[in-house]
């Protein structure tokens, strides 16, 4: 069952319509099914059981592949998740070293390999890739959507810009529960896949097949530590900041700032105070072949 997101990445039904004849001369049997709001894409993966499909495959952004996640881990479980990325930055594609071009991504839904891997969760909804809270999650909250249907990632540039000047940078308390550590942040992003904002990469191993989260602390506030830790984002050297800590667990509270957004694979999925953990269920995911 292929899940398609007209709005993901401002609307990229050719490049999926290229897959879909690519998945037929693979034999694969496809029903399409196109979402008409947000919410649609967690419903129909909920619905989804074995006894219909092999995979559920998302063709779309992260956005509808958290609302596929927590579909699925509502329903059987049973399904294995596949992608087709049309999204914006397409962040799990990057995770799993999946190119976006039609032949490749049909080629790997056909052939592939399923493998299991570990969701984040925070309180109680699930996500892939990262939840986070502070100025990343202000971001996401007050991205101008039309925009970036338009201009795609320059969206989130230009709100990082206003917001580095209007927000007010509470502290956040973060405690890594495993440990009973405790650290100040002005972010605070757990990461179960290594990547962030795209093909950036932020931690060198463990990864979605890992039981763990690494909790990426950003300390410092104001206009131009945002700057550097994008810069840092971009040039792979963010986690060796001397104001940058990683720390790596399976559950960590939030509070400070109350009530502020907490964002989980760019959605907002929460508000502070909150507890971000592995979650004890697992998916399956369709992989590229190596
Ligand atoms: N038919 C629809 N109309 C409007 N919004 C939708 C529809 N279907 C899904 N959505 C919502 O669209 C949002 C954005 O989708 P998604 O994240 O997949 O794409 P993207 O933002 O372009 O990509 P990425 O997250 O990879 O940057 C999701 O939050 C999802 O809930």
């Amino acid at each position: 069952m292929v899940v398609f997101n007209p709005t993901a990445g401002g609307n990229r039904r050719r490049r999926l319509m290229k897959t879909l004849r690519h998945l037929d001369a693979h034999g694969c049997a496809v029903a399409l099914r196109e979402t008409a709001k947000p919410g649609d894409a967690e419903v129909f993966a909920m619905e989804a059981s074995a006894k219909d499909c092999d995979v559920v495959v998302i063709a779309g952004g992260d956005g509808t592949i958290n609302e596929a996640i927590n579909g699925i881990s509502r329903g059987t479980g049973e399904v294995a998740l596949g992608i087709i990325p049309l999204g914006t930055a397409n962040v799990l594609a990057h995770e799993i070293g999946l190119s976006i071009r039609p032949a490749k991504v049909a080629a790997a839904l056909a052939q592939g390999p399923i493998r299991r891997i570990h969701l984040g969760e925070a309180d109680g909804r699930k996500f892939m890739l990262m939840a986070g809270a502070g100025f990343d999650a202000e971001v996401v909250e007050h991205v101008n959507l039309k925009l970036k249907r338009v201009i795609g990632k320059g969206a989130y540039i230009l709100e990082m810009l206003r917001q580095a000047r209007a927000y007010g940078f509470p502290t956040l308390h973060v405690t890594a529960e495993d440990t009973g550590e405790t650290r100040q942040a002005a972010t605070a992003v757990a990461l179960n896949g290594r990547h962030y904002g795209g093909p950036y990469k932020v931690v060198g191993d463990g990864g979605l097949s890992a039981a763990s989260l690494d909790m990426v602390l950003l300390k410092r506030k104001g206009m131009f530590n945002v700057i550097r830790y994008a810069t840092g984002l971009a040039t792979g050297r963010l986690a060796r900041f001397s104001d940058v800590e990683v720390l790596r667990g399976s559950s960590f509270s939030i509070d400070g700032g109350n009530d502020e957004p907490v964002q989980g694979d760019g959605d907002i999925i929460a508000r502070l105070p909150t507890r971000m953990r592995v979650a004890e269920e697992t998916i399956e995911v369709v992989f590229p072949q190596a």
